[in-house]
């Protein structure tokens, strides 16, 4: 093994970053989306390592926006392509590009860095809190309504690609901005929802784009002709509606189309409005899975950005093994408007927490409380714990609909 070296990419070494990654994911089929992913790699953002002149490591970002808590998106670094070449694991070549990668997000005043976990346990070491759930839904063909849930009857039209892509990246970013955890979206993530090779179809039918008038769905068909007849699924990919009633008409017509089994959709929130429009809950298969792991690069800057239910001032001493540029007593004060300052102090900490506990309630899926219960968070002042984990607290759920 020669000596290990990390540094960012160039843009003509994709090919071997694109090695790195089929070869780390097991993954003979991503070969096809070789040409597609080409406009995603951004070499300046991507961290490699090399043993000698080898590339057996590599860790992308995009720079994006997420919705947090108010009305202002927060920058965010969605950590993504990260794989290490099988025969070079567990000597710390991860490690090299979680350290070079949150080093570079500090210097350039990232405040907040987010991702997916293929396997849940590897993340929280360097930081990384598990910001929100989802759950994945199975729902039955025909499955009604209570008589009470309005349903805007306005029809839905299907689309095709091009005119609907048009219309649904127009429709996206207002709805976006009134949920928490959202992302914004570039040429290259919009092509990535609709990706239409064999690899990204596994299995499904091309993507269709179901349009209402205010709100879309993108969805999937599978096939299945079973003896007693045909037993499709339908797999959603997002479904984005800026009314409750514009919601329910988007429902139904997935649920009511003709030769469908069932309707899945594996990125739903935990909270999807479409459970409580159920006459039978029990008909909703449901299974609730960790999503968006979130990372605060600066704990100062990261809790700055977003805004507070109730007003607090209170000490929190906080730990932070692997960015120790974040440890130490930080005072939260927030504002009757929400908004926070968020400063240095040498006043004794009123609540002990880790910064991966403070990313866990960042964007209100977790509560403070809840921590405590668990042994997480530790309240030193009483009444403190009380205060700011109703301060952190959110309406909805936090969800992101996307992967990345
Ligand atoms: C955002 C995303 O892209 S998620 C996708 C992550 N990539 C994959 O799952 C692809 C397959 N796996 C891999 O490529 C590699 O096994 C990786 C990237 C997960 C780990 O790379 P390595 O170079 O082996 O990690 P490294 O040697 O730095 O290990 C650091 C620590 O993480 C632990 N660790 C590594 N992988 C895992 C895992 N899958 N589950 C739990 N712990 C893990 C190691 O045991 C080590 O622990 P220690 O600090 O207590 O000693």
């Amino acid at each position: 093994m020669g000596q290990l070296s990390t540094r960012t990419l160039r843009s003509d070494e994709y090919g071997a970053f694109f090695d790195v990654f089929a070869a780390a994911f097991l993954d003979d089929a991503l070969d096809t989306a070789r040409d597609a992913y080409r406009g995603a790699f951004d070499p300046e953002l991507t961290h490699g390592v090399f043993d000698g002149d080898e590339l057996i490591g590599v860790a992308g970002r995009l720079e994006l926006e997420i919705t947090v808590p108010g009305p202002v998106p927060c920058p965010v670094a969605a950590v993504t392509a990260v794989g290490v070449k099988p025969g070079h694991r567990r000597r710390g070549v991860l490690t090299a590009l979680m350290r070079d990668q949150l080093d570079a997000m500090h210097d350039d005043s990232t405040p907040i860095a987010a991702l997916y976990s293929s396997e849940a346990g590897i993340y929280g070491r360097f930081g990384y809190g598990l910001a929100t759930l989802e759950s994945h839904l199975v729902l039955p063909r025909g499955a009604p309504f209570l008589s009470t849930v309005e349903i805007d009857d306005r029809p839905v039209r299907e689309l095709d690609r091009e005119q609907a892509l048009e219309v649904v990246r127009a429709r996206y970013p207002a709805v976006a901005r009134t949920r928490t955890g959202w992302l914004s979206r570039t040429d290259g993530s919009w092509q990535a929802r609709v990706l239409d090779g064999p690899n990204a179809r596994g299995g499904l039918g091309a993507p269709r784009f179901a349009v209402h008038p205010d709100g879309y769905a993108i969805y999937r068909p599978k096939q299945e002709w079973t003896d007693r007849g045909p037993e499709h699924q339908l797999d959603v990919a997002e479904l984005v509606a800026a009314t409750p009633q514009a919601y329910a008409a988007l429902w139904r017509y997935l649920l009511d189309l003709d030769l469908v089994g069932s309707v899945r959709w594996r990125k739903a929130a935990v909270d999807e409005p479409v459970l409580d429009m159920l006459v039978d809950p029990r008909a909703v298969d449901r299974r609730v899975l960790d999503g968006l792991w979130l990372r605060l690069v600066d704990v100062d800057r990261a809790l700055m950005s977003r805004r507070y239910a109730s007003s607090v001032d209170v000490v929190l001493e906080v730990t932070d093994r692997f960015c120790p540029w974040n440890a130490g007593r930080w005072r939260l004060r927030t504002d009757g408007d929400g908004s926070a300052t968020v400063t240095r102090t040498q006043h004794a900490g009123h609540l002990a927490l880790d910064v991966t506990d403070l990313a866990a309630a960042f964007l209100g899926g977790s509560t403070l409380t809840g921590l405590a219960r668990s042994g997480r968070v530790v309240e030193h002042e009483p009444g403190t714990l009380l205060a700011t984990s109703r301060a952190f607290a959110t309406d909805c759920a936090p969800h992101c609909p996307e992967p990345f």
